[in-house]
């Protein structure tokens, strides 16, 4: 049966997420029983956990330290490295810098951009200039002391993990493994540092800490605080389903340049974030895309008669860009 086929079968009524062990990844009939999982967690949910990443427990403890250190800082320190919304989105984000969601005001959380770098910088350091409109630095506060080094680890650290993910997502489609390795070669992964403040409020006053919403890039790589409880998913029968965060996993979820590109095959689920556990809580998504200029177009394996395409082609950057300027709020823009 073809992708398109077998879409055309699947509900997306889930209640649960599954957790997919990625640690035996090692043969081809073990990456093919992995990609058959993945397929399934793809078209009918849209987010997965993954046990054994790889990522080493003290890379994750340093950022989180790291982290906390970063936005227990004043907010007038934290201002100084403003992002610019007409530039390339690096830096800090705000409490309610944000609208993930037209319906609300804004997103009760703030957050710090950065995009790929080397820990060590190259001598001809291009700052990413093959990457459009995304191009150029990032944007590093000057303290706490080790932020950069703490975020840069982990941020390679979980590349390394979407490298794996991309192969297993090809072999999902029925495509070569490495079919993604030449769209994938400027690593276009960027990734944001979240802090919610506790939610005491009513959640109908149109602040929440990040309204429903879907991701921008092919798939998101999250890690989420033990033990608070924030996250949550819609499924197609409208209703929330929680996404705790589950010891020694990371959630994978797809968004929308893969939507577009596998033709809502791959299903890019909403999902927000409602922080009421009274104490505050970190996160850190690293959202996983294809370099500037590929142009998403619905793949023939995901399209068939009764599955026209529903997307026009764009290049996957220029679809990020205009993507992260209608979430950002203009008038912090020239700051
Ligand atoms: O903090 C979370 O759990 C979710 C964050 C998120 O959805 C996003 O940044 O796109
Ligand atoms: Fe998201």
């Amino acid at each position: 049966m073809s992708l398109a086929e077998t879409a055309a079968s699947v509900s997306g009524a889930f209640d649960s997420i599954p957790i997919i062990d990625i640690g035996h990844a090692s043969t081809p009939e073990e990456r093919a029983a992995l990609a058959r999982q993945i397929r399934d967690a793809c078209m009918n949910v849209g987010f997965f956990y993954i046990s054994n990443h790889g990522i080493p427990q003290e890379t994750i403890g340093k950022v989180f330290s790291a982290v906390e250190a970063y936005f227990s800082l004043p907010v007038e320190t934290k201002m100084k490295k403003l992002y610019h919304g007409d530039g390339n989105f690096m830096g800090y984000e705000p409490v309610l810098g944000s609208n993930v969601d037209p319906v609300n005001r804004g997103d009760l959380h703030e957050g710090f951009l950065f995009g790929w770098e080397e820990l060590v910088p190259a001598e001809n350091d291009d700052k990413r200039a093959n990457d459009g409109a995304m191009a150029g630095a990032n944007v590093w506060p000057s303290e706490p002391a080790g932020f950069r080094e703490a975020c840069l680890n982990y941020y390679h650290a979980a590349v390394g993990v979407g490298k794996v993910l991309f192969h297993l997502f090809a072999l999902a489609l029925d495509l070569p493994e490495t079919y993604f390795d030449d769209k994938t070669r400027n690593s276009a992964a960027s990734m944001r540092v979240l802090h919610y403040p506790p939610q005491t409020g009513p959640e109908d006053d149109g602040i929440v800490g990040i309204g429903a919403h879907s991701d921008f890039r092919c798939f998101t790589i999250l890690w989420q605080e033990p033990d608070i409880q924030a996250l949550q998913l819609l499924n197609s029968e409208k209703q929330w389903v929680k996404a705790p965060p589950i010891p020694g996993t990371l959630v994978i979820n797809i968004g929308d340049q893969f939507a577009r590109w596998t033709n809502d095959v791959f299903r890019s689920t909403v999902h927000r974030a409602i922080n009421r556990s009274g104490v505050r809580r970190y996160s850190i998504p690293l959202f996983f895309g294809t370099d500037y200029h590929v142009q998403i177009k619905p793949m023939p394996s995901c399209v068939s008669p009764e599955r026209p395409p529903k997307y026009e082609p764009i290049a996957a950057g220029d679809y990020i860009h205009q993507r992260l300027q209608e979430v950002y709020y203009q008038n912090t823009s020239t700051s």
